[in-house]
């Protein structure tokens, strides 16, 4: 069936039952293919995302709230999807992401642990996907062009309103400036103590934490949470919007400040004006992407966009306080510009794929954050260290 969209061409397509789907981007080209999940239409950012596994985790993260997906690796949905390897906090809640770009159509889910076929399970999430699409040919011309606007519309019949999608795509404003937090974090505080997978057990509990955290919540994955919590953590969970004072009130021994969506400069009357208050107490705090930004923020840095940003599991980073390469799962359409920060941050973390910055520490305060995920859920594992670095330096805080 691949192929066949592109023999539709001309006035004649839209008298046609296919395409069922199309991708329009702001500049009013149009990508023909087929529908598949949710029916409807989305705007969105398009980026893709070079992973080669992982795709439920990918689709769950909060922090592509805002975006179409175009996934590099043809063959998505394979595996099918299974109610484990979810990212987002509520299981069936929706993380955000607005569409889903493919090359091949999806094939029957192949492996023990599905228990949905992946076309359904992204139906149930109300999630539009088209397949049929040359993807490498997108990917091309966002690595050329940048990352575009576009609305993604699928309908059974085939009928669209293409001058009326052509003008919600060149409308839309873009990520720039946006702030989605607020769509994905959680509505009320919570506690956690679930620990990773591992086979055949699933997931785990912390029985013992010998430190307590609270992890703030702008989009947070559930891997993160778990991954604080194998590292001796008993985790509390609050809203983005929490102030300083209640998070202190909960005698946080460390504090977590997560990825997420949108703009991170468009979180700064809430979120940054908090953390520089966390920061200048003195407790250990340790940021991951969004939660990185944000720490350059509030140290008196700048954030920029991207013209591609780095969305994959494969990207070299590397650790100019050991020396070592560790290849991580990166996802993140804005970057911490290096030259705005105080001398009171040093970088860390470089990222080698483009020479930008992965990673800072303060040399004044226990803080640091990556611009990666370490977390991975999907992607490898190499940067897991960074969790014990956060507990590390909460032991010899509270040793102090
Ligand atoms: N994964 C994240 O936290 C992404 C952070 C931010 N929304 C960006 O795109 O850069």
């Amino acid at each position: 069936m691949n192929g066949s969209a592109e023999q539709h061409s001309g006035d004649d397509v839209w008298a046609e039952p296919l395409p069922t789907a199309i991708l329009v981007l702001a500049d009013g080209t149009v990508l023909e293919g087929f529908g598949l999940g949710a029916t409807g239409h989305a705007v969105g950012e398009v980026c893709f995302n070079t992973a080669m596994t992982g795709y439920q985790e990918v689709l769950t993260d909060p922090s592509y709230a805002g975006q179409i997906i175009t996934f590099t690796f043809p063959h998505i949905g394979n595996v099918g999807t299974n109610e484990e390897d979810v990212e987002t906090i509520s299981m069936a809640g929706a993380s955000g992401v607005r569409g889903v770009v493919l090359h091949s159509a999806i094939t029957d889910p192949s492996n023990y642990r599905a228990t949905r076929h992946f076309d359904a399970w992204l139906k149930a999430r109300g999630i539009i996907a088209i397949s049929g699409i040359d993807t490498r040919a997108l990917t091309a011309l966002i690595r050329d062009g940048g990352m575009p606007n576009a609305v993604i519309a699928h309908a059974h019949n085939g009928q669209f309103d293409l001058p009326a999608l052509k003008a919600e795509a060149a409308a839309w404003p873009g990520l720039e400036g946006m702030d989605l937090v607020p769509m994905v974090t959680s509505a009320q505080r919570f506690s956690w103590d679930e620990t990773t997978w591992s086979w055949p057990d699933g997931y785990g509990r912390q029985t013992a934490p010998a430190h307590h955290v609270v992890a703030v919540d702008y989009g947070i994955k559930r891997n993160i949470l778990r991954l604080l919590a194998r590292a001796g953590c008993q985790v509390t969970v609050v809203p983005a919007t929490t102030s300083a004072e209640e998070i202190m009130a909960l005698q946080p021994d460390g504090v977590f400040l997560s990825n997420g969506p949108g703009d991170p400069a468009a979180t700064g009357e809430y979120a940054v004006p908090v953390i520089r208050e966390i920061i200048a107490r003195g407790v250990p705090t340790f940021g991951i992407c969004l939660g990185h930004q944000m720490i350059g923020l509030a140290v008196g840095g700048r954030t920029v966009k991207m013209h591609q940003g780095h969305h994959g599991a494969n990207h070299p980073v590397k650790d100019n306080t050991t020396g070592k390469v560790e290849i991580t799962s990166m996802n993140h359409g804005f970057a911490v510009d290096r030259d705005s920060l105080p001398a009171t941050a040093t970088e860390t973390h470089v990222s080698l794929f483009d020479g930008s910055n992965a990673g800072i520490a303060l040399t004044d305060k226990p803080v640091f954050s990556v611009q990666y995920h370490p977390e991975a859920s999907p992607g490898p594992q190499d940067s897991h260290y960074l969790f014990d670095r956060f507990v590390e330096m909460i032991a010899k805080n509270k040793a102090a």
